[in-house]
């Protein structure tokens, strides 16, 4: 039987330990706030942007929503970000990714100050992880470590394939899972016999943005997966990217979409937040 991973209740407990500790700054006046810009209004950016406030409200995190429209220039964007750059009383800022075709993601990520990168987006971040200097780290990526170790999952040593290059989460991701001292492969669109690579894998970690891409002859028996994707059908049911009917008897454990991953990247944006003025 494999071990389901229940990332909704893992990530209860971390915010359950960081509303703890900002009660406790809280009495030797400390006060955390969270920025969240939202261009546009994609439904499922909605839905992330409002699971993020509730776990702010939930753990005594204060949120200042900024709901901008699509017609927003980019230069009125990097005011905003600037403004909040200077704002001594902001310790965070998020910027909801993806942003309209016409702003620049990249310059946007530059624009935030690197000490309120709560999203560990920016590439002073990114350069920080990757030579192990201290840094804001990704949060799905962080969230994929949390879950593997608080399930006594051992990482040290173990064959992990990465399905997916994106600089939020498959390189982030390859990054932590070296550090935990994992022999790590990366694969994306040119890798030749992706099923067979994969089948390497001890701990197979699936973001290629493809509903139920993976199946079981990707899956190597007793293997640990972990699913990034996220996708929704006609009807508004969940889908990730592995198909997870078909590889769940042949695997040792596995995270559910929705419920496995999807609210370990929220606890960890709260866990940055908590980070950022410590
Ligand atoms: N600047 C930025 N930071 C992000 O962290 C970021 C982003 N942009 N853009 C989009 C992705 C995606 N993401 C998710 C967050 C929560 C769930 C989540 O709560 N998922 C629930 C289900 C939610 C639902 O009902 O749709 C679950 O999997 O159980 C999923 C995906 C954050 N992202």
């Amino acid at each position: 039987m494999a071990l389901i991973i229940d990332g909704k209740k893992i990530s209860a407990e971390i915010k359950d330990e960081l509303k703890e500790k900002v009660a406790q700054l809280k009495t030797s006046g400390v006060e955390i706030t969270l920025a969240v810009i939202q261009v546009g209004n994609d439904p499922a950016s909605s839905v992330y942007v409002g699971n993020k406030k509730k776990a702010c409200e939930y753990i005594g995190i204060k949120s200042l929503a900024y709901e901008l429209p699509e017609s927003t220039t980019q230069e009125d964007l990097l005011s905003l970000i600037i403004k909040l750059n200077q704002d001594v009383s902001v310790n965070g800022i998020l910027v909801q990714l993806p942003l309209p075709k016409h702003i620049d993601e990249d310059l946007v990520i530059k624009t935030i100050d690197p000490s309120k990168d709560v999203d560990g987006f920016h590439p002073q971040s990114v350069g920080a992880l990757s030579i192990g200097q201290k840094g804001f780290l990704s949060c799905t990526p962080a969230g994929i470590i949390q879950l593997l170790k608080r399930s006594n999952i051992s990482i040290e040593g173990k064959e992990c394939v990465i399905i997916g290059r994106s600089n939020i989460v498959g390189k982030p991701m390859a990054l932590l899972m070296l550090r935990e001292n994992a022999t790590v492969t990366i694969c994306h669109s040119r890798t030749k016999n992706l099923a067979e690579v994969c089948k390497r894998a001890d701990i197979l970690i699936v973001a290629i943005g493809k509903p139920r891409f993976v199946t079981k002859e990707y899956v190597k028996d007793g293997a640990v997966v972990i699913d990034v994707g996220i996708h929704r059908n006609e009807n508004n049911k969940l889908c990730g990217d592995v198909d997870y009917d078909d590889v769940v008897d042949k695997v040792s454990a596995i995270t559910p979409v929705p419920g496995g991953v999807g609210p370990m990247t929220i606890a960890m944006l709260m866990n940055n937040c908590v980070e950022s003025v410590l």
